[in-house]
Formats: structure tokens, sequence, C-alpha cells
């Protein structure tokens, strides 16, 4: 489905490179985890597979369709939820969804049940006249979802999709991403929380200084490692204890 052959970006401003020649393949209805250390490119690799910045070199193809020849049906195809909210303060949880629908040419009573059968499958409906203002961060990320997926992508990108959210928030936001796998969609995320990972991915690859250091599928990698009980003991072999601070 995801196929990802040499893959590599330097940014303008940076004196090294972010990804470096990374290959890999994710296949069709993966829950599928991008993990590793701060800064280890996770963002950056999930910023070029979302065509929202170009690779330096190397190139990746979803579901046959490359970034360059087929932009809109790619649109079409992936839904991408960022790391930052993208969502207008002022307006309220249904006028944002209402906008973010439209701009997949979504319109009229079809988009409203959606929108209100999302909310309600979140635990939202009965906020959904409520400004976003007024959201708790958790709630916040919610609807950051719900915006992202009212096209029906067959492929979904999270960046940090649980960062800064309470467990029940949490535990919502990941039954319901397993529900829409379950129903077809194949999920890439970024998360820093191993635990979350190893429970809820069925493959996951470990970055750290812009390289592939890792693949497979949860359990197998923590049985390979001597040694290891669990995907935090394989992350801390594989990437060290030492601290990534860079400015
Ligand atoms: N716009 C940019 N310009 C220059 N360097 C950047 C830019 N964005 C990221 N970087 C650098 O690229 C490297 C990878 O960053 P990236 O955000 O992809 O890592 P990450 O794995 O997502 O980190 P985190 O877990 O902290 O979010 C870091 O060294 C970062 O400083």
């Amino acid at each position: 489905m995801i196929n990802i052959e040499q893959i590599s970006k330097k940014y303008k401003s940076a004196e090294s490179y972010s990804v470096k020649d990374l290959d890999l393949f994710i296949a069709e209805k993966e829950i599928f985890g991008l993990l590793g250390p701060n800064g280890a490119g996770k963002t950056t690799l999930i910023s070029m597979l979302c065509s929202l910045i170009k690779p330096t070199s190397g190139a990746f193809t979803i579901n046959g369709l490359n970034y360059k020849n087929h932009k809109n049906q790619l649109k079409q195809l992936i839904g991408i939820v960022p790391q930052e909210y993208a969502l207008y303060p002022t307006l309220t949880a249904f006028e944002n969804l209402k906008y973010f629908g439209s701009m997949y040419g979504l319109k009229g009573k079809s988009l409203d049940d959606k929108i209100k059968d999302k909310l309600d499958q979140l635990g939202l409906l009965k906020f959904s006249d409520k400004k976003i203002e007024t959201f708790s961060g958790g709630m916040k990320r919610r609807v950051n979802l719900i915006a992202s997926l009212l096209h029906e992508p067959r492929v979904l990108f999270l960046d940090e999709p649980t960062v800064g959210v309470d467990v029940q928030s949490k535990n919502v936001i990941i039954d319901f991403l397993q529900n829409l796998n379950q129903a077809g969609a194949t999920i890439i995320y970024t998360s820093h929380h191993l635990n979350e990972a190893e429970l809820f991915c069925t493959k996951v690859a470990i970055i750290d200084q812009g390289k592939l250091i890792a693949e497979g599928k949860p359990k197998a990698l923590v049985e390979s490692q001597e040694g290891a009980h669990n995907l935090e003991d394989v992350f801390l072999g594989l990437t060290g204890k030492g601290l990534r601070d860079s400015a």
C-alpha cells in the first residue's frame, strides 16, 4: 500500500539530514506505529508522506500513486491529523467540521449526518454547538481527528494523536481508530507512548537520527531482543538512554 524507497530530507536551514535513505513498506489495513526519540525524524517522514513537504531525494507511492503526478487522487485517499490543532477557536465544533467537510466537496444533510455520527462516536455530540475555544485539549484532539476523516480516507496519518490528553480521551481515540481500522482503514501514527504502541499497533518501525533501525510486529521485536520484556526495553536497547536535545 505505501512503498517508500530511499527517501531523504534535508531542510534548507539544517546542517544534516532529518531523514536519510529510508526504505519502508506499509501494508494495507495495518496499524503502523512510527516510533523514535525526540528529533528522530518521525514528523518529517509523515509530513513527506502527506505531501506537506517535499523529499530532498527518494520516492514513495501510496496505493501506486505518487505525489508528483496524482496530487488530487492522493488528497482524497489520505487523511491527515496534524500535531497542532487546525481548528477555528471562535467557531463551534459543528461549524468547524462543516468547513472541513466542504473542503472535500461534502455538503448538505449527508455531511451534517456524518458530522453528528462522528461527534457521537467520540463522545462530543452534546458539545457540537459550543465554541472550540471552550474545549479541553482532549476534546480539541477529538474534533481535530473528525476533521481529517469526513471524506472517509483509506489511509489515515496521525502525528501524536494522544499527546497531552487524559486516559479517558486517549481510550476513546484509540477505540475509535481501532474501529476505523476494522472497517478497512490503514492507520499510520507517530507516538512516544510505547506501551500504547505495543498494544495498539500491528507493526512498528523504530527510527533514530533519520534512519530506520528496526521494524516488525511489536511482539516479535520484543522476543528478538535478549532480556527485553516490552517495547520500551527494545526501544532503549536500540536508541540508547542519552538525551536527544538539539537546537
Ligand atoms: N522546518 C525545519 N527546519 C530545519 N530543521 C528541522 C525542521 N523541522 C524539523 N527539523 C529538524 O529535523 C530533525 C527531525 O525532526 P522531526 O520533527 O521530524 O522529529 P520527530 O521525530 O518528529 O521529533 P519529536 O518526537 O520531538 O516530535 C530534528 O533535528 C529537527 O530539529
